[in-house]
């Protein structure tokens, strides 16, 4: 597809990492200013005419800077600053005719000053500690449902919330809409990117990647492989809980979380790494993570440019361990076989070889660059998410303590504390429904990926039956967390109740977005849901817990809406 890359999209997280790299740029650049040299000489209007001006200065500069990092291509600068004057807009709604067009969504979607104040809103949100989805939540509040409209960022936003709006909008591919990213994840991530490709180049690359997440045997390996990690830590656990020292017997969840899903998702990407190798790359992974919500700027000291240092180091590590692989003859060998055993990294390799000979069809052959750039998207995309999930579940858990008791009974029957030396299978983690509703409950409550950006690329309509009227370059979010807690749908939304996932389900389809839908649906989601149960598993049948600190507000600035204090426990052997 010839269009412009503006028009494709935003990482998974693309949403939240979009408005935070925004809003971190702009909080960056709304430092009180240093008073100007004889300020005190001006009288006090003159005081103030000059602030106001300095703030629109600032402002001005702000959204041109926006307009220059998140545009990827001439074509997308040009039509923002089109969009900005509005002229075309106003042209093309005369030739529509008012009569082919839907209503607009509620609320205001344009001008400078009023982006100004939702943008410092959406900042404050954010730094406040009770997150940035607290800056949805009110306006769709003082709105309603299906959604609204507001400008972020010199960019119009649109949230919907109903289920057909999800439906128009993540169904695949749906014609007039393209994921959104911005120019800066392409940065960190790579241009090739599952994250950050074009609509044509998306869809080969999924093709390539995706077999690697169906194969059974791989996902059966993988399960043993977390489970292993995962018996280690609570055995160093239990033995610390049981020494007696000052402060054994507590952890904070999501360090633990953190460490263990990095080890195997690693583990099945590039399994041959030397362990110092490993721990470079896990400081690595993390500095290029922080870098997603950072500033854009590549001067030296900055957060940007240790993400962009981090990344070359990265790419670097994963051109020598190909180059080793070729050059020791790894990949005829094990071709030879093939087998479940592969790590992600010889599938790819092993894959882009085969094709190469002249009767192959060649569509999915990936080059060592998409190769690498997605191996590291993979880390990303799968570490934090799934850490926080953990991080949440274990949190829901400790404030239902009926409901960790329960749940502790019928897993202690379904794996017998005796048996706990044997690592789990894919059947043993089929028979777990109860631990498997928690896990869905869980997921919901947190709602970790709380929207998901598309962006128009035509005048267009969203849910046709009840939806509104699109213009083309409008941003529109499907804001996954509103719809899973939409008292409509789900009974009592605020309650953490496994059991509403009792029986049939009964919810209308694109009611549940945990993981997303269509095209671009998660395609971590089975590894996640493995991690969550057997993390749920292990802590249930060998602790009982409680919070060690009861403050809930969130983290600022972090990609995805998660504890401020990590979730720390006090853990009691059981
Ligand atoms: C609980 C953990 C996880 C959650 C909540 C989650 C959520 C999501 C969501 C909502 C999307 C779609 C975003 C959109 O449509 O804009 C997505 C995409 C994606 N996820 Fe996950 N994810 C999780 C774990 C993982 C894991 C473990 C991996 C891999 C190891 C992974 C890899 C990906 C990739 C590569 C995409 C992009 C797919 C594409 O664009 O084709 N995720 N995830």
């Amino acid at each position: 597809m010839g269009k412009p890359k503006l028009f494709s999209i935003v990482s998974m997280d693309g949403g939240m990492r979009h408005h935070q790299l925004e809003a971190a740029a702009c909080q960056s650049q709304s430092l009180p200013p240093p008073p100007p040299a004889g300020a005190s000489s001006f009288c006090g209007i003159s005081l103030v005419a000059a602030v106001c001006l300095f703030l629109v200065a600032a402002w001005s500069a702000i959204y041109c800077l926006r307009v220059v990092i998140t545009s990827s291509n001439k074509d997308s600068l040009l039509l923002k600053l089109k969009g900005w004057i509005s002229k075309e807009e106003k042209s093309r709604r005369h030739q529509l005719g008012d009569n082919a067009r839907r209503p607009e969504p509620p609320g205001r979607g344009s001008g400078w000053w009023w982006s100004a104040v939702e943008t410092l809103a959406f900042v404050a949100a954010n730094g406040s500690g009770r997150g940035f989805y607290s800056f949805v939540h009110a306006r769709h509040r003082r709105h309603g449902p299906p959604g609204f409209r507001t400008a972020l960022f010199g960019a119009t936003h649109v949230f919907v919330s109903s289920p057909d709006a999800a439906r128009s909008l993540l169904a695949a591919e749906p014609a007039g809409f393209s994921k959104r990213y911005v120019r800066t994840a392409a940065d960190l991530l790579g241009e090739h990117s599952l994250l950050c490709a074009s609509h044509a180049a998306h869809r080969s690359l999924r093709r390539a990647v995706a077999p690697l997440f169906s194969a059974r045997g791989a996902t059966a390996s993988f399960a043993a492989a977390f489970d292993a990690l995962t018996l280690r830590l609570m055995r160093g656990w239990a033995a610390s809980s049981s020494s007696g020292r000052r402060g054994a017997g507590s952890v904070v969840v999501l360090d633990a979380a953190l460490g263990v899903t990095f080890e195997a998702i690693c583990d099945t990407l590039v399994a041959t790494l030397p362990r110092d190798a490993k721990r470079q790359l896990q400081g690595d992974v993390l500095a290029v993570t922080r870098a997603m919500l950072a500033f854009p700027l590549r001067l030296p000291g900055t957060r940007f440019h240790a993400g962009l240092r981090a990344r070359k180091r990265i790419v670097e590590v994963l051109r020598l361990e190909i180059a080793s692989r070729r050059r020791d003859g790894c990949l005829r060998q094990r071709g030879d076989h093939g087998g479940d055993d592969m790590d992600f990294l010889q599938s790819l390799l092993l894959r882009s070889q085969q094709q190469q000979q002249p009767d192959k069809d060649d569509e999915a052959l990936l080059t060592d660059e998409q190769i690498i750039d997605n191996i590291l998207t993979l880390i990303i995309a799968g570490q934090v998410t799934t850490a926080t999930a953990i991080t949440w579940m274990v949190k829901y858990l400790a404030d239902s303590r009926d409901f960790q008791e329960t749940l502790r009974s019928v897993q202690l029957q379904l794996a017998p504390k005796q048996d706990q030396d044997s690592l789990l299978t894919l059947q043993h983690l089929s028979s777990m429904e109860l631990a498997y509703k928690t896990v869905k409950e869980s997921l919901r409550m947190a709602s970790i990926v709380s929207w998901f950006p598309r962006v128009a690329l035509e005048d267009c309509q969203v849910a046709a039956a009840t939806g509104f009227q699109i213009n083309k370059g409008w941003i529109v979010n499907v804001d996954a967390r509103s719809l899973h807690y939409d008292p409509t749908i789900y009974d009592n939304p605020t309650t953490f109740d496994p059991w509403r996932f009792n029986g049939e389900d009964t919810k209308p389809p694109y009611s549940f977005l945990v993981f997303g839908a269509g095209g671009r649906t998660c395609l971590g989601m089975n590894l996640a849901k493995i991690m969550m149960l057997i993390f749920l598993h292990r802590l249930v049948t060998t602790f009982r817990w409680e919070m060690a600190d009861e403050d809930t507000s969130l983290e600022k600035w972090a990609m995805f809406p998660r504890l401020k204090n990590g979730c720390p426990i006090h853990l009691t052997p059981i």
